[in-house]
């Protein structure tokens, strides 16, 4: 056991550590040393203080239950937080090495009691985790040690790496690119969530044809935007101006099965979402045939609300411009036309305040956190292939339908009767 231990922690030494205090600073990286570093650095004694101090790892080798144990570790750690404790998220990664990110927590503790301690022992009991405590030497050296054995490292500043962090795990984490690889993890949920079977027996029905042709076919318009900017109100009047059907993703057969998915982590949530966009792709494909298509949300939304998600901090952390990330899923069906329906904060606010209804935990972040919202819409404005019409979607609905019709009018190759 004791062994085991050892090497878990010489492994961790070849991993830079990122711990974030909030989302407005920048975080703080360091690495472990086996030699002597010499003490005193601010960066670091803002995070490690001088409290006691444990950095705890949901562990396990397959990634739904790691995810899972990852998301009920946090709500044991934040529900039973101590008074004079604070949590901090925590990340292990090698830099620039795609997948190699492992999120974790810091458990500060500068209570008098030391409750810390406790949690920590009765997290061990419960679940499988992974547990490193930090310690401050006389001269001010952080050790850091595996709670099962008495080997210790040496705390030592790292730089920041390249590419931030957050951003090494979204793909196939966070974000599809093929079908079968967000079927995949609702396979491997069947035993924990039964209701995958049901979603993936809808996505087998759909006779789905990846890469159909959409030469020959009616004029297919995707309405993107964050919640409250219009979609709905938009895609009615365009349903009715162009004679067209109305879709939307996630389609209406995934209904009831979204709340159970919105409670899941989000490897398990956007595959969810990634396998509806297939499903409705496959409506689009049959309908087209007929006429025009209005798709309410599509893959667009999928991948900006996963990718703002998955990236903390600021807007800067984000995949660059161009990145693969942004790239279109190679077999899903692409939309002719997606505008990004765009309002000032403060519309939007005010939208929602009058709309009066109750708000879902994502839209409240929204509200609350500027930071997310100015995340997902940067997001939103760099995926690629097909990339997105920006449309000032602050003026009266009226105006607003005007300006999508003179769009629509003006793009080359789009067909519509009567326009
Ligand atoms: N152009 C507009 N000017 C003023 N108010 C508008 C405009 N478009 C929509 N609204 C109002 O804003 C609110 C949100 O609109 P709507 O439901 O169409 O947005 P949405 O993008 O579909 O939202 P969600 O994604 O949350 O469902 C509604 O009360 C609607 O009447
Ligand atoms: N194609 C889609 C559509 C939605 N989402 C997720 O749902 C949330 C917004 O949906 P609303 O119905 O509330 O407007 C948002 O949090 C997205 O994460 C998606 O992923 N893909």
């Amino acid at each position: 056991m004791a062994n085991r231990s050892m090497s878990r922690l010489t492994q961790w030494c070849s991993r830079i550590f990122m711990v974030e205090i909030n989302q407005k600073t920048e975080p703080i990286y360091f690495s472990l040393s086996s030699t002597p570093v010499s003490a005193g650095n601010k960066d670091l004694e803002a995070v490690l203080g001088n409290g006691k101090l444990f950095a705890v790892y949901a562990l396990g080798d397959a990634r739904v239950p790691r995810a899972r144990s990852h998301t009920h570790l946090k709500r044991a750690l934040t529900q039973d937080l101590p008074p004079g404790c604070d949590l901090l998220n925590t990340a292990s990664f090698l830099p620039d090495v795609k997948n190699s990110l492992v999120n974790g927590f810091f458990l500060r503790d500068n209570s008098v009691l030391s409750s810390s301690e406790r949690i920590v022992t009765q997290l061990r009991q419960k679940a499988s985790v992974c547990v490193f405590t930090y310690t401050r030497e006389q001269n001010g050296v952080y050790l850091c040690s595996d709670v099962t054995d008495d080997r210790s490292y040496y705390v030592t500043t790292a730089p920041a790496p390249l590419r931030h962090p957050s951003t090494l795990n979204i793909i196939n984490s966070d974000v599809f690119y093929q079908m079968k690889d967000a079927y995949k993890v609702l396979q491997e949920c069947i035993d924990v969530i039964p209701e995958s079977k049901a979603v993936l027996e809808l996505v087998e029905e759909q006779q789905l044809e990846p890469n159909s042709s959409q030469d020959e076919s009616f004029p297919i318009i995707v309405i993107e935007g964050l919640d409250a900017t219009g979609k709905t109100t938009l895609t009615f009047s365009l349903q009715k101006a162009l004679g067209a059907v109305l879709l939307k993703s996630p389609p209406q057969c995934l209904a009831d099965f979204r709340p159970r998915f919105d409670t899941e982590p989000p490897l398990i949530r956007r595959a969810f979402y990634a396998l509806g966009n297939y499903i409705t792709a496959a409506q689009i494909a049959r309908e087209s045939s007929y006429a025009p298509v209005i798709v309410d949300r599509y893959w667009h939304s999928t991948a900006a609300y996963a990718i703002a998600t998955a990236v903390s901090g600021r807007e800067e952390n984000l995949p660059a411009v161009g990145s693969e990330i942004y790239e279109w899923p190679c077999d899903l069906l692409r939309p002719s036309l997606v505008l990004l329906l765009s309002v000032s904060p403060e519309e939007r606010l005010r939208r929602l305040s009058h709309r009066g209804l109750d708000k879902t935990e994502e839209e409240s972040q929204l509200e609350i956190n500027h930071l997310f919202r100015r995340k997902v819409d940067e997001a939103y404005r760099r995926i690629q292939n097909p990339a997105c019409i920006v449309v000032d979607a602050n003026p009266s609905p009226d105006h607003v339908l005007k300006q999508v019709l003179g769009l629509i009018r003006n793009k080359n190759n789009l067909q519509f009767p009567g326009l």
